[in-house]
């Protein structure tokens, strides 16, 4: 596996299948992208653009949810991932799929099981895969997770609805990362969380895998969180990549609207010598709007239900979170 990419997308095309009333709609169009051994790659776009549809098919999760629901499904191309092509892929072997790839989903951290501890919530995975675990071993590495995604000292005695939703959502990462993943697919990783600590858990993530020659994909709408850990990113508008390479890279050289959109918000107005795309002499869509098409009242690029005296994550549980993200 070595030298073999952990995941080859070549042109890849996903579709969720017509159902009731609506008719089919293809959400991916022509998607192409490889990760290398040790690479963070991430899947930046706005909402809609097709980033979870991605991580659910990429990490095997629209296929075990099986044929029959409305889950998307791959049409056009291929994708393989750890040596699996996911295209039309059979239950037997999704099961093999998934002992290396750790998935967190956009809403992972609400559907944490009510009755559980941090502690145990994080340990679970390892004792899903093997009951005989060693429990003193679960908690140590639970621990330390808990403690390197700078959740409050305390909390691995806490249930979730103790938690706010920022916190609850790096339960959640600790539980994707547990098992060692030779890829993770982290969707939304930050959702929630305290702004000033977001950047601090994408680099967990993309620290802890590096150190293992393992890989990530880290989907994201805000750049900013991404910017200083992944190796490369890729800008998805509409269902089609609009720039792909190092952030910078991607920013400095714009060959999409979107992407200059993205630059300006990154670099600033008056330092980005902006482009007039479709010659209007107007922002590309001119509407004034974040990129995501949602207002941003406050002007710190989130949108948020922002409170005076709040952290500006849009989270106001995490009010209470000092700026390492542990309770003052
Ligand atoms: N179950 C579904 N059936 C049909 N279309 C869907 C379904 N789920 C999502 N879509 C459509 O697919 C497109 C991509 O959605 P997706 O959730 O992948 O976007 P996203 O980039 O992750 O957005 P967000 O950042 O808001 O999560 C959207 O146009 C969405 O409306």
């Amino acid at each position: 596996m070595a030298d073999r990419n952990i995941l080859t997308a070549s042109d890849v095309t996903v579709e969720y299948p017509a159902h009731s009333v609506s008719s089919a709609f293809t959400a991916v169009k022509g998607f192409t992208l490889t990760i290398r051994p040790g690479e963070i790659v991430g899947l930046v776009g706005s909402s809609g653009s097709g980033k979870s549809t991605l991580a659910q098919i990429a990490s095997g999760q629209a296929a075990l949810r099986g044929s029959k629901d409305n889950s998307p499904r791959i049409i056009g191309g291929s994708l393989d991932v750890l040596g699996f092509e996911m295209r039309g892929i059979k239950r037997s072997k999704l099961n093999k799929l998934t002992l290396g790839v750790g998935f967190v989903s956009q809403d992972a951290g609400s559907n944490l099981t009510s009755n559980m501890t941090v502690a145990e919530l994080v340990a679970e995975p390892l004792f899903l895969r093997d009951k005989r675990y060693n429990r003193q071993k679960a908690g140590l590495k639970a621990a330390t997770l808990v403690d390197a995604l700078l959740l409050p000292v305390g909390s691995m005695l806490k249930y979730p609805h103790e938690l706010s939703s920022g916190q609850r959502q790096r339960v959640a990462v600790a539980r994707g990362l547990i098992l060692d993943p030779v890829l993770l697919i982290a969707d939304e990783p930050t959702a929630g969380v305290d702004v000033s600590v977001r950047g601090a858990v994408v680099d967990v993530i993309a620290g802890l895998q590096r150190s293992r020659g393992a890989s990530a994909l880290i989907v994201s709408h805000d750049l900013e969180t991404l910017r200083r850990s992944v190796d490369r990113i890729a800008v998805i508008h509409e269902g089609v990549v609009v720039g792909l390479g190092p952030i910078d890279d991607v920013l400095g050289d714009p060959r999409h609207p979107y992407v200059a959109g993205l630059a300006r918000e990154s670099y600033g107005d008056d330092e980005y010598d902006d482009e007039d795309f479709d010659g209007d002499g107007d922002d590309f869509d001119g509407d004034g709007n974040d990129l995501d098409g949602h207002a941003d009242s406050n002007g710190d690029g989130d949108d948020g239900p922002d409170v005076a005296g709040v952290t500006g994550d849009g989270d106001v549980h995490d009010a209470g979170d000092a700026g390492d993200g542990r309770r003052a």
